[in-house]
């Protein structure tokens, strides 16, 4: 079987890559099968698309084999498109799920229903030794709901209601989350690259 190098940490994005390459009978791994022995990547880029080289160039150096990253992140249109890059230490302490969307929320208090537009942002990066990397980006447009509903998925997913939906990202299933997110719209691309390369 065909082993995949995703350079990443977050359990939640694994088990959305693992549902995603089902299909292709592809093995994933990830930085949480090595041990111990690579030092933690610091995200310090200013756009989704820096991150994710980051993230997928350090690990190619490390390991001289080809690399996915993915970075991403919720857009707030009533919060000019916080916590964007930041989303992940939004709240302060890195990777705080809870804290981050309690923030969001905390931010949008009043904002009404309508005003509360936003999207969930993905970026890849598919990095090979020796070679050029590439970018597909990813969007889900959708809304800031008023209490957190859901306990499926990860991140924002329990605040974040799809377009055309009546419930939370965390309230679908994960194959259905496969079908709309933001990380399903980005591997499109990248299959359509791949296909017509
Ligand atoms: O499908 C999603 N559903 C809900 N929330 C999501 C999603 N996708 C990204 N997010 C949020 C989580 C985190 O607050 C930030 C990603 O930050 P980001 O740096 O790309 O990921 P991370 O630090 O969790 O893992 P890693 O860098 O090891 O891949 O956006
Ligand atoms: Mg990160």
């Amino acid at each position: 079987m065909n082993k995949l190098f995703i350079a990443t940490k977050n359990n939640g994005k694994i088990k959305d890559f693992k549902g995603l390459f089902a299909k292709y009978d592809i093995n994933i791994i990830s930085l949480l099968d090595l041990d111990d022995s690579l030092p933690d990547i610091e995200e310090t880029g200013d756009t989704f698309e820096e991150n994710a080289a980051i993230k997928a160039e350090t690990i190619v150096k490390a390991l001289n084999i080809p690399v996915l990253a993915d970075d991403s992140g919720l857009e707030v249109d009533a919060l000019n498109g916080q916590p964007g890059v930041y989303s992940a230490r939004y709240a302060g302490v890195e990777k705080d799920d809870t804290a981050n969307l309690h923030k969001v929320l905390n931010e949008l208090e009043g904002v009404p229903k309508e005003e509360r537009t936003a999207r969930f942002v993905c970026v890849l990066a598919l990095a090979h030794p020796n070679e050029p990397i590439i970018f597909k980006k990813g969007t889900c447009e959708g809304t800031i709901v008023e209490n957190p509903m859901g306990e499926n998925g990860f991140g924002y997913d329990p605040i974040f209601c799809p377009k055309g939906y009546n419930k939370t990202m965390a309230q679908l299933s994960s194959q259905e989350k496969n079908e709309i997110s933001h990380r399903r719209n980005a591997m499109i691309q990248l299959e359509n690259w791949l296909k017509n390369k």
